[in-house]
């Protein structure tokens, strides 16, 4: 299984760049990981509705018919760690190809990227920046697969 983090708009902090390069680097002994970052859709004019229209073009380019598509978006589900992971275990047996999360832009995700996806998580009730989300998100990623090892880094 592969797993792609995709993401509306580059991330333009060098220190959470250099957090998630950390966290990609030890993700890489347990999963095939990769993340994509689309460009910014930031021309004059657009209203939230457009803007968001525009973003699911260049979102739905990069999904191909068998990916399993999950939002983060603050209205999904919640889990806790070990839930979830033994979700993405159950994902990696059942023979899913490609589990691809997605990052919405600054207005989240147009109606079609909603109609697209299998489902939605949330990883809290508060509403993060797209550039901390990430972040949360790939850590909660490489504490699953710790939690699937049982390896001492996540505690009940
Ligand atoms: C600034 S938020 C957009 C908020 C916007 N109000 C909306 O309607 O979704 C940018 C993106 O970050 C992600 N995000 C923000 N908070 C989140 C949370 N608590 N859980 C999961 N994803 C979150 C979502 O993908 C969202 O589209």
């Amino acid at each position: 299984m592969i797993i792609s983090l995709l993401c509306v708009g580059k991330t333009d902090s060098k220190e959470i760049s250099s957090l998630l390069e950390d966290y990609e680097k030890r993700l890489r002994h347990y999963i095939r990981f990769e993340r994509i970052e689309l460009p910014d859709v930031k021309r004059k004019n657009l209203s939230p509705a457009q803007q968001k229209s525009a973003e699911a073009e260049l979102i739905l380019k990069k999904l191909s018919p068998p990916d399993q598509v999950i939002l983060l978006d603050e209205k999904g589900k919640e889990f806790r760690s070990v839930e979830w992971s033994a979700q993405l275990e159950s994902k990696m047996i059942q023979g899913t190809k490609r589990l691809v999360f997605l990052v919405g832009g600054p207005y989240g995700f147009d109606e079609q990227i909603y109609q697209r996806a299998d489902s939605k998580i949330s990883l809290s009730r508060m509403t993060f920046s797209h550039q901390m989300v990430r972040l949360f998100f790939i850590e909660q990623l490489y504490r699953a697969f710790t939690i699937i090892r049982n390896e001492p880094y996540h505690h009940e």
